[in-house]
């Protein structure tokens, strides 16, 4: 039995927590605010964010981040665009420990354009990165249903331990050593759904969100080997078979914020009425940011970011896209 300290308890982080008690290791379930720490306590399931699914004995919810001192390992879940700080915070709890932190979120940090293994690098360089990424909603891996992800790191004994540590019956475990390309897949794939929603919010048909998603994976790929991502990784569980899941899937936030956007919602005020996050559209921008810097050509990423962020119309946007030069298929530069 490990003691592992799970860093943020949205839907995702609480699932994980879930599955790690389950299978008998002492868990302690990290958010922001003792008081909802207490109330999920109380409720012993976590009303908010991850309903009807009871939170087994060994899982403790927290607020107090110096739980993290004494873990074997750490699981980070916070959003991207908050990991910084909460990195930085868990450092000083752990007395800078080189404690293995399994990276959760999927998404690139705005200021700096960097993913999550690189603001590790910065934020809390004693940690020990590593990527679970894939295709897994938290309410199916919750319920114990058969998930497959991928667990990225560099060292293989660092793989093996997160291997037996974190594989469940139903939750099966790809070993991998390109976290970045783990990390890529599940940063980009979030801003393709957002098209995919879209394109089905705006009465397109299956057809036209089947294009976005091939040439979408094209820009993926463009991307990811252009950073120097392995084309295993963008074609495995967390790059291709996560885009699969999440553009075809109204139980995905980032399809849904798209489907929002298709049938006209106004970004930002849908944004905002959201408790759940939706990776994608704070991702979008220093994608197409990091990618022209690239000289990779991205145009239905740049095309969600021109919309999440009110610039341009959907109208417009699919316009544009519709209307570029006739091409080549294939992955490419362009
Ligand atoms: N939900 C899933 O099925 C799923 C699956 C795989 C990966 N992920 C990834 O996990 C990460 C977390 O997503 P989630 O679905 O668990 O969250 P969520 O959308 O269910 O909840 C949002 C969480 O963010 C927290 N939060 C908001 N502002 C914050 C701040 N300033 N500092 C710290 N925390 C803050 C909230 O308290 C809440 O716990 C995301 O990067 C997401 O892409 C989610
Ligand atoms: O609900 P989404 O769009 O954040 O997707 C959740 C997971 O990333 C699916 O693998």
């Amino acid at each position: 039995m490990s003691r592992v300290f799970v860093a943020g308890a949205g839907s995702w982080g609480t699932a994980l927590g879930v599955l790690l008690a389950r299978e008998g290791h002492e868990v302690r379930l990290w958010m922001r605010s003792p008081d909802k720490a207490e109330a999920v306590a109380e409720a012993g399931e976590n009303e908010a964010y991850l309903p009807g699914v009871p939170l087994p004995d060994l899982l403790t919810p927290s607020s107090d981040l110096v739980d993290v001192a004494g873990s074997d390992a750490c699981l980070f879940v916070v959003p991207a665009q908050h990991a910084r700080h909460w990195m930085e915070e868990l450092r000083q709890a752990s007395s800078e420990a080189a404690l293995p932190v399994a990276l959760c979120s999927k998404g690139l940090e705005r200021s700096t354009l960097m993913p999550m293994h690189e603001v590790l690098a910065e934020a809390w360089p004693e940690a020990r990165g590593a990527v679970l990424s894939g295709p897994s909603f938290a309410a199916d891996v919750a319920r114990g249903l058969p998930t497959a992800v991928t667990l990225a790191c560099e060292s293989q004994a660092e793989r093996e331990r997160w291997l037996s540590l974190v594989s469940a019956a139903n939750f099966r475990l790809y070993a991998s050593d390109d976290p970045f390309g783990a990390e890529i897949g599940g940063a980009v794939k979030n801003v393709l759904a957002i098209a995919c929603g879209i394109a089905i919010g705006k009465g397109f048909g299956e057809s036209a969100k089947a294009a976005l998603i091939a040439r979408g994976f094209a820009e993926l790929q463009r991307f990811g080997l252009a950073m120097g991502a392995k084309q295993e990784t963008l074609s495995g569980l967390s790059g291709l078979g996560d885009l699969v899941l999440t553009a075809n899937s109204p139980q995905s936030r980032n399809f849904s914020l798209g489907l929002a956007l298709g049938q006209g919602a106004e970004p930002a005020a849908y944004l905002r009425s959201q408790r759940s996050v939706a990776e994608g559209a704070a991702t979008a921008r220093p994608l197409t940011e990091k990618a022209r810097a690239a000289g990779v050509e991205m145009p239905i990423c740049e095309g969600v970011a021109a919309i999440v962020e009110g610039r341009d119309g959907v109208d417009e946007t699919i316009a544009k896209l519709m209307n570029r030069p006739l091409r080549a298929e294939g992955a490419g530069k362009s």
